[in-house]
């Protein structure tokens, strides 16, 4: 086995009304740098070191494990990964997923299985539970699916969205999945689940014939989450109208949250000084599609 880096990138999903099927793959990244080594080791950057084990408690390695054994395989070789994180954890920026798609394409890589990108999807989606995250970090872009926990449909597209930017609201503390999906009601009404269904559905038709001012509207009608988890988003109400006075299309928590994401087609510097300096509580990231998916690069010298 020889040296090669795996590049994943951050996800933000739901977008409103998609919830747990619709997410978007972003400019941010997490880096793997990975050679054999004597055991398994994992290099964590300082700030991480807290939420993040470097053996083989974590979840990249477990998750290639999984994987591994999932193909008949009961052991991996040993590596030492060194990781360089731009994901913030636990901040509804999908760091878990980039954590498993990064562990199933690690086994991919160490074992040369040359598994199909649904074969990964399939794998991450009975780790992750839900496939709107690990769905577009594995293939970018944006991706619309479905899992029940045996079939997987999925529709990807990516037409048009160099053009937006995704402007991510980042408070500086972390909400861990688990809890913000314990705020969630058990069940919903009939009636109002039909209207959050018809939502989802523009949204989804919005994006794809890129009528970024419908599938912003679309973003702020959710009812599936929204309504339940903005009470753990200090701010979160005093945005609309900052946002909306720089143009914003619309705006939504990212993932399970705290972070916000807002929709712009038109970005400029000054839209981005004069929000960084009203919104200066929270870290303020201009972000725009990624389109590749993970990606695993091997250097010429290793080839
Ligand atoms: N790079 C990483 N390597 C290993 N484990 C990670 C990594 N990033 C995140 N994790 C694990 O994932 C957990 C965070 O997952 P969680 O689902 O709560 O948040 P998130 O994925 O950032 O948010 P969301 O799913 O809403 O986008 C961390 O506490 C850690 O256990
Ligand atoms: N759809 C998921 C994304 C976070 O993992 C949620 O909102 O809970």
């Amino acid at each position: 086995m020889s040296r090669f880096q795996i590049k994943v990138p951050a996800t933000s999903a739901n977008l409103g009304p998609g919830f747990d099927s619709v997410g978007i793959a972003l400019s941010k990244y997490v880096t793997l740098d990975c050679e054999p080594a004597e055991a398994w080791y994992f290099s964590v950057p300082e700030e991480d070191r807290p939420y993040i084990p470097s053996g083989k408690s974590n979840l990249i390695y477990k998750t290639a494990l999984f994987t591994a054994e999932a193909l008949g395989f009961d052991s991996l070789p040993p590596t030492h990964v060194e990781m360089t994180n731009d994901v913030p954890i636990a901040r509804g920026l999908g760091s878990s997923s980039t954590a498993v798609v990064g562990g199933i394409e690690l086994a991919d890589r160490l074992l040369n299985l040359e598994l199909s990108r649904y074969e990964k999807f399939k794998i991450a989606c009975d780790i992750e539970g839900h496939p709107d995250n690990v769905g577009p970090a594995i293939f970018g872009g944006i991706m619309v699916s479905n899992y029940d926990g045996e079939q997987l449909d999925y529709v990807p597209f990516t037409d048009g969205m160099e053009q937006l930017t995704w402007l991510a609201i980042i408070p500086d503390y972390h909400l861990e999945t688990e809890k913000a999906r314990g705020l969630l009601p058990v069940e919903i009404d009939y009636k109002e689940a039909v209207n959050n269904s018809g939502s989802a559905n523009v949204l989804v038709a919005a994006l794809a014939t890129k009528n970024w001012a419908l599938a912003g509207r679309m973003m702020q009608s959710d009812q599936w989450h929204q309504p339940y988890r903005q009470v753990l988003i200090p701010g979160f109400s005093s945005f609309k109208e900052v946002l909306e006075k720089e143009g914003s299309l619309g705006h939504y928590i990212s993932g399970a949250g705290p972070t916000t994401v807002a929709l712009f087609d038109e970005w400029n510097d000054g839209k981005e000084a004069r929000l960084k300096e009203t919104l200066s509580d929270f870290k303020v990231e201009p972000l725009h599609v990624n389109l590749s998916g993970v990606q695993t690069l091997v250097p010429a010298s290793e080839k």
